[in-house]
Order: structure tokens, then sequence, then C-alpha cells
């Protein structure tokens, strides 16, 4: 399998006059395409900054970001955000989602960034809503919905620019037990299409589910097993 993220003993250290923090204390880390991957560790482990960074949200302090076997210093400043918007989706535990706003255009949101027709948003928008289960709400508002529907939503507006990753933090964190698995059903299904996930979860649930449970304590990667081969 190709490896798709490559990290060489990265860092992230916020500083604060006297106080340096290691959120990120060196990590060395391959992710390959089509890995599902739950991300672990007790609060304040830097599992939110580990996401951030793969989510090219953040830059690190320290250390090496090969995406697709090419430095992340080499991807000029103002093409790193068209990169994010091609390359990865992103699942929020908030959903995210503009409640004002209709499931249909939520999703297409997306998609303005790029060059593509109304026509075409649309038609990519319906068939990703049609996929989580969604078909019959499309023209409803986003707040008109109930948590699992509105998570559905915000993987739907992850999947329709079509990115290689969908990164996840804590995406059943608001949701009772039985629409949590659900949600976790679809990202399953998603993966053995070929995505490649990332999930940040307290859920030990949701990480047996995953083929690989990385666990973080004090910025490091303390455990990192493979529990299903791909
Ligand atoms: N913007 C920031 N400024 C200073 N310190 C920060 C900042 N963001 C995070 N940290 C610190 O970095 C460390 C890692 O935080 P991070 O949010 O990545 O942990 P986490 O594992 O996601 O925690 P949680 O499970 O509570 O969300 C913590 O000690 C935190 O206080």
């Amino acid at each position: 399998m190709m490896e798709l993220i490559k990290l060489i003993d990265l860092k992230k250290i916020y500083s604060h006059k006297y106080n340096k923090t290691f959120a990120l204390d060196g990590i060395n880390l391959s992710i390959k395409q089509g890995e599902l991957i739950a991300v672990m560790g007790p609060s304040g482990s830097g599992k939110s900054s580990l996401l951030h960074i793969l989510g090219l949200m953040d830059s690190p302090s320290e250390g090496e970001f090969l995406l697709n076997g090419k430095s992340l210093q080499q991807i000029k400043k103002h093409k790193v955000h068209k990169t994010r918007n091609q390359m990865i989706g992103f699942v929020f535990q908030y959903f995210a989602l503009l409640k004002d706003y209709s499931v249909i255009d939520n999703v297409t949101l997306p998609l303005m960034y790029r060059k593509s027709r109304h026509k075409e948003r649309i038609a990519k928008a319906k068939l990703y809503l049609e996929k989580v289960g969604l078909k019959e709400h499309i023209y409803k508002k986003a707040d008109e919905l109930s948590g699992g529907q509105q998570q559905r939503v915000a993987i739907a507006r992850a999947l329709v620019g079509e990115p290689e990753l969908i990164l996840a933090d804590e995406p059943t964190g608001n949701l009772d037990r039985r629409t949590g698995e659900e949600i976790i059903d679809i990202l399953q299904q998603l993966n053995s299409e070929g995505k490649t996930i990332v999930i940040v979860t307290h859920d030990l649930e949701v990480a047996r589910k995953c083929n690989r449970i990385i666990e973080l304590i004090d910025g490091k990667i303390h455990t990192d097993q493979f529990t299903k081969s791909l």
C-alpha cells in the first residue's frame, strides 16, 4: 500500500513566556492509503494537535511532514489551502454546519472554491447525501435535523470533494450509542471503499472497529497497534 503521510520526529511546541508545552514531542508515524486509524489518549495528550497538523490546519514547530512523499515545506503557502481542500475532508464533533442553510447548501460548500458548475456541485452533493442515507432531507435546514442526521450531513460534506483522507474529531462524541454506531458504520463502509480515515476518539467501541489504534501520552506515541491487517 502506498504511503500517504509520513511524520518524522515531529514536534508541536507552544511557548508562553517562560513556559513551553510540547503538545507533540517527537512523533514518528507512517500512514498508508486505506488505513482506518483510531487516535486515543488522555486529555491533553496531543490528539487534537496531531489532527490539526494532519489536516494542514496548523504547522509543526519541528520535524518533517511528507504528504504523498512530498515535504510540506515544498508546498507553497498559498497552495496549502488548495491541497487541504482537495485532499482532506473533516468531520467534527460539533458538526460545524451552517444552521440556517439547507442540507444541500451545506454539502456543496466545499465545492464553491473549485471551478465546478452549479449543476455538477448539486449532483455530487446529492450523491453523497444519498450515500449517508439523507436523500429525503436535502432541502431541510440543517438545524431541523437530529444530531445523528447532522453528523451525516457533516460526513457528506467531508466526502463531497472526494478527498483521499478523512479526519474525524470525536465524530460520535455528541451522539447516543446507537446513532454513534451508525456513524462509525458509515465511516467503516467508506474505508472499505478505499478511503484513508483517522478518527480521534475516547470511545473504545469505536477504536475496536479500526485497523490500527495509536495511543498518545504526553505528546508521544505510547502504543501503536495494528488490530487488523489491510
Ligand atoms: N493554542 C494552544 N496554546 C497553548 N497550549 C496549547 C494550545 N493548544 C493545545 N495546547 C496544549 O497542548 C497539549 C495538547 O493539547 P491537545 O488539545 O492536542 O490535547 P488532546 O489530547 O486533544 O486533549 P483533549 O482530549 O482534552 O481534547 C495540552 O497540554 C494543551 O494544553
